[in-house]
């Protein structure tokens, strides 16, 4: 097995996803790439975005990691890039925020015509629907229901209906207890395949660590690059009755236990 520049044509078709042993994670590998989700993986998930708590010595973990695989751990994640920054304070890591959208030393993206007004049309939804609030980000919303379950397939119409008002229109993605409609033209498995171009990652076997339905493009990247895909946490429901639940072929079964691998990757 080898990592690469480019995916290998044809690998990682989802033939064998979900085969992985539950509770088994793959063999350490000194030339790895990480890449690493954050709200529900090295982060537990919490009331709402700002609650979440790092758990002490983490950002120190994250620091040897970076170390220990010569610079090629990555960060990617639904956050901005500068919250990234704030939670891990001091570590500053390789990072993808935004699903892909922003990037260190990237141009900013441009927004779409009737983004602006859409945040607005947000924010009322939000102050007429208690227990949703509503995240800001620079190349998205996320709306978010955790308060009020019942909220989410109204949040959900009520997304999916703006993004399509927008030139280009907006790309919508649910997540945990949120929908996010945010600026189109990347994802997770972009944002890794962009990695997988330059130094350090080029060359090694990437490894993808997530969780929710966003990961999903991740896990399926690495699978192509012939790296490993882990899910966090049991498998969703599948979209379609019969069709793979999950690109991701190892599973570990919460985030405490992927936590604990984790320090035993920087031994
Ligand atoms: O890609 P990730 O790093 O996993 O980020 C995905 C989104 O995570 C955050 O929301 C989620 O976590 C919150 C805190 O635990 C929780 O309250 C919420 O219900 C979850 O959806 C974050 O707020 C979003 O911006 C990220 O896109």
């Amino acid at each position: 097995m080898s990592g690469g520049e480019q995916p290998a044509a044809g690998a990682g078709s989802g033939t064998d996803a979900g085969t992985g042993p539950a509770g088994l994670l793959p063999e350490p590998m000194p030339d790895w790439a990480l890449f690493l989700d954050v709200d529900g993986c090295l982060i537990d998930i919490a009331p709402t975005p700002d609650a979440v708590v790092v758990t002490p010595g983490l950002p120190e973990l994250l620091q040897r990691l970076h170390g220990r695989f010569d610079g090629a751990v990555a960060l990617v994640s639904g956050r901005t890039l500068g919250e990234l920054d704030r939670l891990f304070h001091p570590a500053v890591l390789p990072a993808a925020g935004q699903h892909g959208l922003e990037r260190r030393d990237h141009p900013p993206v441009s927004l779409a015509r009737g983004f602006i007004e859409v945040g607005q049309v947000l924010e009322r939804f939000v102050a007429d629907t208690p227990g949703t609030l509503i995240e800001r980000k620079s190349c998205g919303y996320a709306v978010h229901y955790r308060a009020r379950p019942s909220a989410g397939p109204a949040v959900d119409r009520v997304a999916r209906a703006l993004a399509t008002v927008t030139d280009p229109p907006l790309t919508v993605v649910p997540g945990k207890m949120v929908v996010e409609v945010r600026m189109p033209g990347a994802d997770k498995g972009t944002a890794i395949r962009g990695f997988m171009q330059d130094a350090p990652f080029r060359g090694r076997i990437p490894v993808f660590i997530g969780d929710d339905v966003t990961d999903e493009d991740g896990f399926a990247m690495v699978n192509a690059f012939g790296g490993h895909s882990i899910r966090v946490g049991p498998p969703p429901p599948p979209a379609t009755p019969g069709a793979p639940a999950t690109a991701a072929r190892w599973m570990v079964p919460d985030a405490g236990l992927f936590r604990d691998w984790l320090h035993g990757l920087a031994l």
